[in-house]
């Protein structure tokens, strides 16, 4: 995508996109409501015509194809929608079947086809049931079989596990990631939650009114945000102070000063407490936090409790933390009586 442009009125929804999406890549796009990843999605599939700007898929550019010569281009693109778009008066393996039954496949090529994609998605024995029979995770692994039923090269998932409880949107986004290792399938997330995008993309692009604000693996963009929406995006996820230290704090020195580090990758490869202790003479305590792993990175937020009374070992501590860490930050300081 360069460049890509679309204006309603005059409220830029996509504001001069440049990305690329490589095979078997899952690409999350992650923004706030109106940020505009749905037109960014619907100019991808040929829903919507950019104003200007050039998209091209598996090397072919699709920007002004007419619906006709689009026909064959949205076959080589699978769609998962936020509320499935089942249709309610069709089977499981109806609705599956649908994209097969429209591309003119044969009977017993698309009995075979609906078997497999059931087998895939662990709905081997909702073949006859009808949607308004079925969960909100059943639903949208119907979703996904029919998706992947014309043996797209690119799956668009808008919002996929947006109306799921927390539990079985693991489970479609286990799912996802499955399908994506099984059959190499390029996957285009379109998500406004971090957890999502933490469980199973690559790579991250943060979009804000329209522009890129923000790019790179996911877990560099977890262990350093950099835009103001990335940040707050990612707030809900932070560890915080728990409030009974966050209570206790206080910006006068006292006997221990609680910090907040931040650590990954290389930094977070290291004997931290060890090396923190060697570099300034002090005994730290583990208060609250820990370490995730992202893409097998290691990511993770702790916050220590270091003696504070000894001005020279409290400075050389903190020297050490500003170099070793990726961030520190003295929160205040706590009595050794609490
Ligand atoms: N058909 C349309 N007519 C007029 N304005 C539109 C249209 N589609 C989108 N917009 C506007 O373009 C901007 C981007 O919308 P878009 O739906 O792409 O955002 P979004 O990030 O998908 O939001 P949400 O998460 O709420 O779905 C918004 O300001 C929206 O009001």
């Amino acid at each position: 995508m360069r460049d890509v442009r679309r204006k309603f009125g005059q409220t830029p929804a996509i504001d001069g996109v440049t990305l690329s999406v490589s095979r078997g890549e899952i690409l999350g796009i992650i923004g706030r409501s109106g940020a505009g990843k749905s037109t960014l999605i619907r100019c991808v599939n040929g829903l919507e015509q950019p104003d200007s700007g050039s998209i091209r898929i598996e090397g072919q550019e699709i920007t002004g194809l007419d619906e006709r010569a689009l026909r064959p281009m949205r076959r080589r693109i699978g769609m998962v929608f936020q509320h499935f778009n089942l249709l309610s008066a069709k089977t499981v393996a109806q609705n599956i079947a649908l994209p097969l039954k429209i591309a003119g496949q044969p009977k017993e090529a698309r009995r075979k086809r609906v078997a497999e994609l059931l087998d895939l998605v662990g709905l081997n024995d909702k073949a006859g049931h009808y949607p308004s029979q079925l969960s909100g995770g059943q639903k949208q692994r119907v979703g996904i079989a029919r998706a992947l039923a014309a043996e797209p090269a690119l799956l668009l998932s808008d919002e996929a596990t947006s109306a799921l409880d927390p539990e079985t949107t693991q489970s479609i986004l286990a799912l996802l990631k499955d399908i994506n290792k099984k059959l190499g399938l390029t996957i285009l997330l379109i998500t406004h939650e971090m957890d999502v995008i933490r469980r199973i993309a690559d790579r991250v692009i943060v979009l804000d009114r329209g522009r890129i604000v923000e790019e790179g693996p996911v877990w560099k963009v977890f262990a350093n945000p950099q835009a103001p929406v990335t940040q707050s995006l990612l707030q809900v996820l932070a560890p915080t102070l728990p409030a009974f230290w966050a209570e206790r704090l206080s910006p006068a020195i006292n006997d221990m000063a609680i910090v907040r580090v931040n650590l990954s990758g290389d930094t977070a490869r290291r004997p931290f407490f060890n090396e923190l202790t060697a570099a300034s003479g002090l005994a730290t305590q583990l208060i609250h936090g820990g370490m995730d792993t992202i893409q097998g990175e290691p990511v993770g937020t702790i916050f220590i409790a270091l003696p504070a009374r000894d001005a020279e070992k409290f400075s050389a501590a903190i020297a050490h933390l500003n170099t070793h860490a990726d961030a520190a930050e003295v929160l205040g300081y706590v009595s050794g009586d609490d």
